[in-house]
């Protein structure tokens, strides 16, 4: 058989309306039509090419984004794109560059920390991209430590200037995009320091290089931090260096909308909590779980058509040989993927709307939910991109031998999604910081405050303590009420069992440096938990289309299954489940598998596009 015949094969067995179902992904027939048509775009013109860039020298890859930039910014400003075309436009052009730092972090900091008239000084310039801002806090002795940086901001009474300075060699600035080759201006997140007592961490708008010649400015010392892992990757990617040399800026440069220094030095914290001076890392967090879903899609898209394409082993009589799709081991290794993919895309959603509603809130001075935002994005950031990252990976193996090949798209997409496991926070210590949220609500259970939110659950952990599983048959575990207190019990007893352990240390810090490991595991428990109640909230949505509905419950089902699968150790050793039951599940999720449908429409280009970036990769 030929590639499309079992192409077509393949779509016949599609028992759901394809139309619809890229419409519920997209989240509303609006999106899809603008992801449609911005691909379309992209697609189309020779400018935005990508094929050859694994190829191409660090300076022509770096040549090639700027090329990529400023053609982009160009379409945008003809074609009057809106802010949701625009952004997936960058979507499309697949390409990290320092464009990305400008809009996606400089550019929200000062909105969200800066006072009104700072936002009307600099965001006008900031969006006619006059001037170009990177995000620069990680420095090279402290990332992940936030309150450890040491570059210093001193307020001087007598010229109304801050003096910014990096006194230590650790102090230097590393890692911020868009530093290194291209920005004029950073915000960098220094100590403040007035009448010589330190205030901590706060944010200030520094100017790197002249506006006239790019030449950097006296006391500025900046460069790019070099080659960064795997070919093209993240490398098109400028990530700088920066040092400072008693270099003075305005004292309106410091962002006020936090906190204030007034001209006579005087240091003042107004009544917002201090965390705001975080807010830019929330926003981004979000952003990347979002992201998630479609890094996922790309790689299980890929890993499908492959399978499907593919055949081994199990000819009889001169027949075709087995398709890989058929394997239940490839099933078992990709279908969790595919339903990972989907259950990220839904609680991305909802986390943008969480991120909207905490930011309503800010606005009326309501601070009351952002312990839970920075405690989901946190984790589910760090849940998102963890499972992410190893699925590329995965489906680089589910490719075979031809996974290995840069033409696959695969390794590429790996090495430039795998650093989302370490940048806006690494993961583990992500982890700890939602666990510091589970512990808190935990030792107050007892004081009458409810919980609220995504910690409604811990609310009934008398209940959770105690239940049990009441699964005597497979199929009962295709109920969602089933799965959901299963996944609830779990999570509550969990935090639970880590606070009370807790208890047997002299004290709390301690403890949480003793128990880290089980900490960080009650948190994935916590997230994995919002994962799955999320993915059971959309279906409880009308969805219409034929099919769509079925094919997303035997997703969620795979999803929460193939979880619980993975997770079994926890699930039978807090006692929500019992052996028996573990392995009911794994009979149900088996017998899903045979049930997941897909729609390959472009197998036979795509077969096309594999072997003619295998002609160009080969004629080195
Ligand atoms: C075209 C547009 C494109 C847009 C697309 C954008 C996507 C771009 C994608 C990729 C680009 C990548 C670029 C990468 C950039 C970066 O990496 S920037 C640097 C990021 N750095 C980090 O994330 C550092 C991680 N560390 C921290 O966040 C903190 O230091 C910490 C781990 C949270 C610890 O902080 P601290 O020492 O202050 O901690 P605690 O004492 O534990 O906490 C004090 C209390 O504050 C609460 N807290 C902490 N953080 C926050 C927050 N962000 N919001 C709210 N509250 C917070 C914490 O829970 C404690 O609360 P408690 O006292 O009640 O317990
Ligand atoms: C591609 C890329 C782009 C980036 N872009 C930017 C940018 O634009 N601007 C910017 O400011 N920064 C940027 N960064 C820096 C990034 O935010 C930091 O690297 C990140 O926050 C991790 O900090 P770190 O490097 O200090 O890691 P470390 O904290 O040194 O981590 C090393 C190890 O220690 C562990 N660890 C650390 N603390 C704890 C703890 N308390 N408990 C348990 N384990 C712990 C970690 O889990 C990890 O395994 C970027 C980084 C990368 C890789």
């Amino acid at each position: 058989m030929e590639a499309l015949d079992y192409h077509a094969e393949e779509r016949r067995k599609a028992e759901f309306d394809v139309e619809e179902m890229k419409i519920v992904w997209a989240g509303s027939r609006q999106a899809y039509e603008i992801s449609d048509r911005v691909a379309r775009l992209v697609a189309s013109d020779p400018v935005f090419r990508k094929d050859n860039r694994t190829m191409l020298s660090r300076k022509d890859l770096f040549k090639d984004t700027l090329r990529k930039a400023a053609h982009a910014w160009k379409r945008i400003i003809e074609l009057r794109l809106s802010e949701e075309e625009a952004s997936k436009l960058r979507f499309f052009v697949d390409q990290p560059v320092f464009t990305d730092l400008h809009w996606g972090m400089f550019i929200p900091a000062i909105k969200g920390q800066g006072n009104e008239e700072q936002q009307q000084k600099w965001l006008p310039m900031a969006y006619k991209m006059q001037i170009i801002g990177c995000y620069a806090q990680t420095e090279l002795g402290h990332g992940s430590n936030v309150q450890g940086l040491e570059t210093t901001a001193t307020f001087d009474p007598e010229t109304d200037e801050f003096v910014i300075h990096s006194p230590t060699l650790t102090s230097s600035k590393w890692w911020p995009g868009g530093l290194g080759k291209v920005s004029t201006h950073a915000l960098i997140y220094a100590r403040l320091i007035t009448d010589g007592q330190d205030h901590g961490v706060h944010g200030f708008i520094v100017q790197l290089r002249s506006l006239d010649d790019h030449l950097p400015l006296p006391g500025i010392t900046v460069g790019d931090i070099g080659m960064k892992f795997g070919s093209g990757a993240y490398n098109s990617m400028d990530n700088g260096v920066l040092r400072f040399d008693h270099v003075r800026i305005l004292r309106d440069q410091m962002l006020m909308g936090v906190s204030q220094v007034t001209r006579e030095g005087k240091f003042m914290q107004s009544d917002v909590p201090r965390q705001l001076v975080y807010g830019t890392m929330v926003y981004v967090r979000q952003k990347i779980v979002a992201d998630a879903s479609c890094a996922l899609s790309r790689a299980v898209c890929i890993a499908t058509r492959y399978s499907v394409v593919r055949r081994q082993f199990g000819s009889h009589n001169g027949g075709p040989e087995t398709q890989v799709i058929d394997y239940k081991t490839q099933q078992s290794r990709l279908f969790p993927l595919l339903a990972s993919a989907y259950a990220f895309r839904f609680v991305g959603e909802w986390l943008k709307w969480l991120y909207t509603d905490v930011t309503q809130r800010l606005q009326a001075s309501d601070f009351s939910t952002l312990p839970e935002v920075h405690a989901c994005t946190a984790g589910l950031k760090s849940v998102t991109t963890s499972a992410t990252a190893d699925a590329i990976e995965e489906c680089r193996k589910l490719c075979g031998g031809h996974g290995y090949l840069s033409s696959s798209g695969l390794p590429e997409l790996f090495a430039v999604y795998v650093p989302a496991c370490t940048y806006e926070g690494d993961n583990v210590v992500l982890l700890l910081q939602v666990a510091r949220f589970l512990m808190k609500t935990v030792s107050q259970l007892g004081s009458g405050k409810k919980p609220v939110g995504t910690i409604a659950y811990m609310g009934r952990s008398e209940h959770l303590l105690q239940c049990r599983c009441e699964v005597e048959r497979a199929e009962d575990w295709l109920k969602p009420n089933v799965i959901l207190e299963a996944f609830e019990a779990r999570a509550a007893r969990m935090s639970v069992t880590c606070a009370k352990n807790l208890n047997n240390f002299a004290n709390q810090e301690e403890g949480f440096a003793q128990l880290a490991t089980d900490l960080a595991e009650a948190a994935v428990a916590h997230v994995q938990l919002i994962i799955v109640s999320k993915f059971i909230e959309k279906l409880q949505q009308d969805i219409p289309g034929k099919g769509v509905k079925r094919q997303l419950e035997i997703l969620f089902n795979v999803y929460a299954l193939s979880l619980l699968h993975k997770h079994l150790g926890d699930f039978v050793a807090s006692g929500c489940i019992t052996p028996k039951q573990g392995a009911l599940a794994n009979e149900q999720l088996r017998l899903l598998y045979s049930q997941v449908h897909f729609d390959n429409p472009s197998l036979l280009l795509y077969m096309v596009l594999l072997l003619e970036r295998l002609l160009q990769s080969t004629s080195f």
